[in-house]
């Protein structure tokens, strides 16, 4: 029985760079989190520990600070693609890269009324993400949110479901519905405007989650990436990543009160999982834009 050395990958993860835009008195912040990951003629690394292939790690996470030095950062789509195409175009030996970006939010700090120039506060969890792929000749671009925390206080049921010896979960018309949000959806070009089309992603998918009367969190997730893929022909698949943030009418009882769906016990875990694509049917399927992204 032979012992191959299989798929692998290697890069710097999580480079933290906080940029500051000052070409005017109001400056711009952007706040990423970026990994990149090569891949390649590695295998002489892995066998013999030759590492005339080996870009090191150190140097990529230098490239990402340089690269916003010299050059504004711009939309986190486009800050990847460069380092994507700077990896796999100038380093020997290197063929493939995936570049993993999370931008976090900074607001402006209202004072009287007015967001003042310099001064921010952060934005809560949620993040904007992106993953780019360089695949021999393609570039994949990935991209999505994390941590979009959303809860409906109505509209939810969940019943009909199998029942067996171990079910105590009570059938229910109405409850809380609350998850974080997790999708990631693949562009079918690189010709985009990226901002725009994920602000108008994200406003799709509130208002899917914000409209759907659910009877499971499944259906929800379908019509979340329904309503991405209808509205954008610039994506061909969504994919879906949604806790159940269970929420637990407490019986008060004990003390001679009822519950009328008013007062919860907020459980965080364990959680329900729910997760899955949405794909158009013509959609050719693209793994390697995929691979190894954490969620699916
Ligand atoms: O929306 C839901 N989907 C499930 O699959 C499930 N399972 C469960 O216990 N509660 C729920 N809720």
């Amino acid at each position: 029985m032979g012992i191959v050395m299989g798929p692998n990958q290697y890069g710097k993860a999580e480079v933290r760079l906080v940029a500051v835009d000052r070409s005017t008195p109001r400056h711009r912040i952007k706040d990423l989190t970026v990994s990149s990951a090569l891949r390649g003629e590695l295998d002489p690394a892995h066998l013999t520990g030759d590492n005339s292939k080996v870009l090191p790690t150190d140097t990529q996470k230098n490239t990402v600070f340089a690269f916003a030095r010299e050059a504004p950062v711009g939309e986190i789509e486009d800050f990847a693609l460069r380092l994507g195409k700077h990896f796999t175009s100038t380093a020997d030996g290197i063929t493939g890269a995936r570049i993993l970006i999370d931008e976090h939010a900074w607001e402006r700090i209202q004072v009287d009324g007015a967001g003042h120039d310099h001064s921010f506060s952060r934005g809560g969890d949620e993040k904007r993400t992106t993953a780019v792929t360089f695949d021999g000749e393609h570039a994949h671009v990935v991209s999505g949110l994390r941590d979009l925390v959303v809860l409906k206080s109505t509209g939810s049921e969940f019943h009909g479901y199998p029942k067996d010896r171990y079910t105590t979960l009570a059938e229910t018309s109405d409850r809380v519905l609350a998850t974080a949000v997790t999708a990631r959806w693949r562009y079918s070009s690189t010709d985009v405007d990226w901002a725009k089309s994920f602000e108008s992603v994200r406003a799709r998918l509130l208002a899917a989650f914000a409209e759907t009367h659910s009877y499971a969190l499944q259906q929800t997730l379908y019509e979340m990436g329904k309503a991405v893929l209808h509205e954008h022909p610039e994506i061909a698949e969504v994919r879906l990543s949604l806790p159940n943030k269970h929420h637990f009418a407490v019986d008060l009882q004990f003390c001679g009160l009822d519950n009328a769906n008013e007062v919860f016990h907020a459980a965080d875990r364990p959680y329900g999982l729910i997760e899955g694509i949405v794909t158009r049917d013509e959609a050719e399927p693209q793994p390697a834009a995929w691979y190894s992204i954490d969620e699916f």
